[in-house]
């Protein structure tokens, strides 16, 4: 029997183990294996540290091989042992505490140092960075004595750090030396956005600040900050960056730049010593992020193993923040330049933002904040290089988990996807791993296969892929969902929270937060608004609005505009006006000088650029009813003239809207609706992109749900064919308030309709009992409400509050 070759890896970390798993699969008696690693764990995931600290897992959780493996595959493992001594000519290496080794080949995998800033007082207790578990413990125990932590740093691993901080009950500041968050991975726009979003949940920012030094005695009490500026914190984190760990290359003599010099085959300049890892430099790039690393780690094992490769030719990385509530995603080149084409879309109501970079046809970056659906199918062009050109658009509006699986035609990208492409870059899982889980393996949830693989386990970036390849391979047999909270701050669904509201009849948000044990106790920007509608839907008539927990724009009862200024928009109903109303608003808007007065695609009158404190003197003048253009709640009612005007029209159509906005303004619905009526099959209101469309045909009315005229168009669904106009108000209002009672806050009719299914939201509505039934319980929601800007502008107290809080600052969505 030929003697096995001895092959050492000086690091147990992510990578270098990776490239020994992979060798094991490839040639498992080829090699006698030994290990050493300077920390006394084994295998972890160092990515999942940041997810121990904000509660989300446990140190158990984060180990990726245990002992046994190691003991399983006859490794011989020295854990707290640190290698400081490379013999070239003698080929063995040394440990610190005196433990040799003799190796034919030898893999450097030492990872990176954290950046330590060379402050004065750099050296006090309580300044750590944020790189293992020591660091991970570290917090955790200062969190129990300390109520201040700074954190040094606004990139991934600062941002990461801060929000486990305020998950461990610290009130957080974090510094960062330039003008927006995340620099280096998002443009001004979406980092704007991510502060702003991240302030909502408790964090605070020093933007713009260099630090000067760290005060205290013993321990640190703060920074100074180089304006004279100080700030207070008894932990004070550092991530301000890394460097490759090449301190023992060096010694050794192996070329290092950066990091240690490698070639294609992760070949340094010594021979038999290869470097992988973040201490590798490749061909000018040292990688900070595992998608690389892993990707390294499998060539080097098909070099080791004698299997052909290419080589590695470098990699284009994607990132992902892991803040819960947040999501945020870069991937490529993101900044424009002469070169280049961008296409944004941004979403200032709903939170999102979108930009593509486009060069010579193709997809070179993205950066997406609010919905990263689509990160990972994006990150897939970029990185094919293919043309997208003439798809752009496409591209910029999204996919669907439905475009990403459909396997008709077999068009799909993720069919046409090579087994061995990775799909879960943070555990280096590859198509052909999840495929396998599916087909047999018996996974058929995206939470089975994270079990069984770990894919979507990390940064969560992959999960749209997964639930892709779920539909191409499971095909019926998928099950249900594994469940996931309604946002970070719990892990209870949208139907269990709105089921022990009623059971145990929870009647505030701090009630609901407190008693079904919230992580964070102040929520989100996401639950906070959620738990508000949903009090509000259940007790209509106890239930006391929390102005606080609405969205800006609810606030104020108007519409923030990109300039700071808001919109007023008297409601219309079913856009008939007249010549009083239209004076009226004309006279308005010139003695407030109203830069802007046009017409809405919902058929009204927006006057554009009026100034907060003008609101109430405004709509005061005005004395019209609002037209709700900002709220959650129903937008307009749209209509044709019908048959009062129209040679074709069958119906009253007009009538029949004026009758349907006077029956349903001022409704809080868990996101706009929109209807339109239309006189005759031509459907000049184009009521079948509304979120319920009525069109008269001869002899009655066809009842449609569930369009969307917005960024993804959808056709409505017909719901049935009535014939007089009560029946159109009692499936109106029986549909209204089922939506109400069932639809996740923020979601359109549309997305739920298409998440329920037609036939689900058909049944119940088919029993004429439960329409009435729903239809009593819409009628006494609706007699609470009152017209918001009526009440200000005639209360005293309320007017005063008004003021009051144009002063304050406003939640941000
Ligand atoms: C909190 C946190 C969150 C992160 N989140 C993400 C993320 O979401 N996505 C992502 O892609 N990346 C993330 N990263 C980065 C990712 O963890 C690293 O890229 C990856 O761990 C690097 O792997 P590595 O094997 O090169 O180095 P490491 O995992 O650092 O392993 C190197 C090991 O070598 C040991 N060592 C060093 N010198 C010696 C020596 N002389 N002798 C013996 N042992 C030695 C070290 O102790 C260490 O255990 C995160 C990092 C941190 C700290
Ligand atoms: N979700 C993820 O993918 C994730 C999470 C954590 C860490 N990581 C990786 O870990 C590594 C370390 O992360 P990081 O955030 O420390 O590195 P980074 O280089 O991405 O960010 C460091 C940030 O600190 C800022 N900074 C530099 N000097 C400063 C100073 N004196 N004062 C204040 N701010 C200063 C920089 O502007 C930069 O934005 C990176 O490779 C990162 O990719 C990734
Ligand atoms: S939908 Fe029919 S009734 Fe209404 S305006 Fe158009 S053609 Fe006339
Ligand atoms: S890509 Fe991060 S978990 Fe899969």
């Amino acid at each position: 029997m030929a003697t096995k070759k001895k092959l050492v890896l000086i690091g147990n970390g992510m990578a270098g183990v990776r490239a020994i798993e992979h060798l094991l699969k490839l040639s498992p008696e080829s090699y006698d294996i030994t290990i050493f690693g300077a920390e006394p764990h084994p295998n972890y995931n160092r990515i999942m540290l940041s997810s121990v600290l904000a509660g989300g897992a446990d140190m158990k959780e984060i180990v990726i091989n245990d002992w046994d493996w190691y003991k399983e595959n006859n490794i011989t493992l020295h854990v707290g042992h640190k290698i400081t001594k490379i013999d070239t000519d003698r080929k063995t290496v040394v440990s610190n505490l005196g433990i040799e080794a003799a190796y034919d080949s030898l893999i450097v995998a030492t990872g990176s140092n954290p950046f330590m800033l060379p402050l004065p007082g750099a050296d006090k207790e309580g300044v750590i960075a944020f790189r293992d578990i020591k660091d991970c413990e570290t917090m955790i125990d200062a969190s129990k004595q300390y109520k201040k932590a700074v954190v040094i740093g606004g990139g991934l691993l600062g941002l990461e750090a801060a929000r486990g901080l305020l998950h461990l009950g610290m009130e957080v500041n974090v510094v960062h030396i330039n003008p927006y968050l995340m620099d280096r991975q998002l443009d001004e726009a979406a980092s704007r956005m991510l502060q702003r979003e991240l302030e909502a949940q408790g964090m605070q920012f020093l933007l713009k600040k260099s630090t000067a030094s760290i005060k205290g005695k013993r321990r640190a009490t703060g920074l100074v900050f180089s304006d004279g500026s100080e700030v207070d914190g008894d932990l004070v984190v550092m991530a301000v960056g890394i460097k490759p760990n090449v301190d023992l290359a060096r010694l050794t003599g192996i070329e290092v730049n950066r990091g240690i010099v490698v070639n294609d085959f992760m070949q340094t300049s010594v021979p038999d010593i290869y470097a992988v890892g973040e201490c590798a430099e490749h061909r000018g790039i040292a990688y900070g992020l595992v998608a690389p690393l892993y990707e390294q780690g499998a060539v080097l094992a098909k070099h080791l193993a004698g299997v052909e490769t290419a080589g590695y030719a470098g990699s284009v990385t994607s990132t992902k923040l892991k803040v819960s509530g947040v999501d945020v995603f870069s991937a490529g080149i993101f900044v424009e330049t002469p070169d280049t084409k961008a296409l944004k879309i941004q979403d200032d109501l709903g939170g999102t933002y979108k930009k593509i970079v486009l060069q010579d046809g193709k997809l070179i970056g993205a950066v997406l904040f609010g919905d990263t659906s689509d990160g990972a199918e994006l990150f897939s062009y970029i990185k094919s290089g293919e043309s997208v050109a003439g798809r752009e658009k496409e591209l910029l509006l999204g996919f669907s988990a439905d475009q990403l699986g459909q396997s008709s035609g077999g068009n799909s990208r993720l069919e046409a996807m090579a087994d061995d492409e990775i799909i879960c870059g943070c555990n280096g899982v590859s198509k052909g791993t999840i495929a396998d889980a599916i087909m047999n393996k018996g996974c058929n949830t995206v939470g089975s296969i994270k079990a069984c693989t770990k894919a979507s386990g990390s940064c969560g970036g992959c999960k749209p892929l997964v639930e892709g390849l779920l539909q191409i391979y499971a095909g019926d047999s998928i099950g249900e969902p594994v469940k996931e909270g309604i946002c970070g701050c719990t892990t209870l669904s949208r139907d269990e929270i709105v089921e022990e509201i009623t059971r145990m009849k929870l009647m505030s948000t701090k009630e609901v937060m407190n008693v079904l044990g919230w992580h964070n106790p102040e929520g989100c920007s996401k639950c906070r608004p959620a738990l508000n509608y949903y009090l509000g839907m259940l007790y209509p008539e106890e239930y006391v609005d929390e102005k606080e927990s609405r969205i800006t724009n609810e606030r104020y009862h108007a519409n923030i505009q990109k300039d700071g200024t808001y919109s007023v928009v008297p409601r219309i109903y079913g856009g008939v006006t007249s010549p009083t109303d239209l004076k009226k608003i004309a006279e308005v808007a010139e003695k407030f000088e109203v830069p802007l007065v046009k017409f809405t695609g919902g058929q009204r009158l927006d006057l554009l650029g009026v100034k907060k404190e003008d609101l109430p003197k405004i709509w005061e003048e005005l004395d019209m009813p609002s037209g709700h253009a900002y709220g959650k709640t129903l937008r307009t009612v749209k209509t044709c003239v019908g048959n009062t005007f129209c040679r074709f029209g069958t119906q009253d159509s007009m009538g029949m809207g004026i009758q349907l906005e006077k029956a349903f303004e001022r409704l809080n619905t868990p996101a706009k609706v929109k209807l339109a009526v239309s006189g005759c099959p031509r459907n000049c209101a184009e009521a079948t992109i509304k979120d319920f469309g009525v069109v008269a045909i001869d002899g009655g009315w066809e009842l449609h749900i569930a369009g969307n005229g917005g960024v993804k168009v959808r056709a409505t669904d017909l719901l049935c064919i009535v014939k007089t106009e009560e029946e159109v108000m009692e499936w109106s209002s029986a549909f209204l308030q089922y939506y109400r009672e069932n639809a996740q806050w923020n979601e359109r009719t549309a997305q739920w309709v298409e998440r329920v299914g037609l036939d689900a939201v058909k049944q119940g509505l088919e029993n004429r009992e439960d329409r009435l039934a729903l239809k009593d319980r819409l009628e006494k929601a609706l007699s609470v409400t009152t017209d918001p800007w009526k009440q200000i502008v005639e209360t005293d107290e309320l007017r005063k509050n008004f003021e009051q809080l144009s002063g304050a600052e406003p939640v941000k969505l």
